[in-house]
């Protein structure tokens, strides 16, 4: 059974580009102080299709070995099925336990073809997979009849991550969390709603700069609904909203290379957030304390 806030990990850069390595050590302190329960790196906060196949393996394997006893979701999409079962088997090889898989995607794929993706790709490898749902950016929604068909054909399938947003087919696939299938809330707003239908928890991007999710989280599984309503709508919402005033992740990257004093890069085509959107984050975030 898997559970917690896991953390859909930045891929820090210095300013040429490259990735920062010191950085992302700081990242996984910050994350370990946090109390998350997991590290999900090369996910959709850190701009996978921006990598190399070397680079992905070579960042993967630096967040295996330091892990700090953290659970580790690796991220192995990719539109190219080879490519997604090379990291798969590259992932068992590092020892990292779980892996997490989207459709396809530019080309846009039937459920013949998706099912064939996530067969081919879990076969891969014996290590778990978290299916994962993020039609918004992938393109194409994982249909529920496909969900169950992998849920029951393949041991390796222990959850999915649905980044949807859509509470009615959230609150479809939440009736499926057995001990052996755990679903992931991955929008920040709706992790407390989601918890309330019996969410596992969340992947909250908020999670790279902020202890507020992990707060929200605890607050809630102790009972106390008053103080996880509180900062669900106080904390929480207000710093989502204010980190994605810019274009989708740049506004979290900002955040955390601010909060370090880290002269940090963005990797092209990635442009650093305007000085309007800069000064909505700083304002947030001053609001976290
Ligand atoms: O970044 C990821 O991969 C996540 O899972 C977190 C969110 O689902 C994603 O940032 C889209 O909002």
């Amino acid at each position: 059974m898997y559970n917690g806030i896991v953390t859909p990990m930045l891929t820090p850069f210095n300013r040429a580009g490259e990735i920062d390595y010191d950085a992302t050590r700081l990242l996984i302190q910050d994350l370990k102080g946090y109390g998350v329960s997991g590290l999900f790196p090369m996910g959709s906060t850190g701009l996978f299709p921006m990598f190399s196949l070397e680079e992905r393996k070579k960042f993967l394997q630096f967040v295996s070995e330091n892990r700090n006893n953290l659970t580790v979701y690796a991220g192995v999409g990719s539109s190219s099925t080879q490519e997604s079962i090379e990291l798969s088997k590259f992932t068992e090889d590092v020892g990292i336990e779980v892996r997490v898989l989207m459709p396809t995607y530019y080309i846009k794929p039937d459920e013949e073809w998706m099912y064939k993706h996530f067969s081919e790709v879990i076969s891969a490898s014996s290590n778990d997979l978290f299916i994962y749902n993020i039609p918004q950016l992938a393109g194409s929604w994982v249909p529920e009849n496909v969900i169950k068909k992998l849920k029951s054909e393949f041991s390796q399938v222990k959850g999915i991550k649905d980044s949807s947003g859509d509470m009615r087919f959230f609150s479809r696939i939440v009736t499926l969390v057995s001990k052996d299938f755990s679903v992931f809330q991955g929008q920040d707003d709706l992790l407390l709603t989601s918890m309330a239908l019996g969410a596992n928890g969340g992947v909250c991007g908020l999670s790279n700069i902020s202890g507020s999710i992990v707060d929200l989280y605890k607050a809630f599984q102790s009972g106390d609904l008053k103080k996880s309503r509180e900062i669900q709508l106080n904390k929480v919402n207000p710093l989502m909203y204010a980190v994605n005033a810019p274009t989708f992740p740049s506004g979290y990257y900002y955040a955390f290379y601010k909060k370090h004093n880290i002269n940090g890069g963005y990797r092209s085509p990635m442009v650093q957030p305007s000085k309007e959107h800069s000064r909505v984050i700083d304002e947030a975030t001053s609001q976290q304390i």
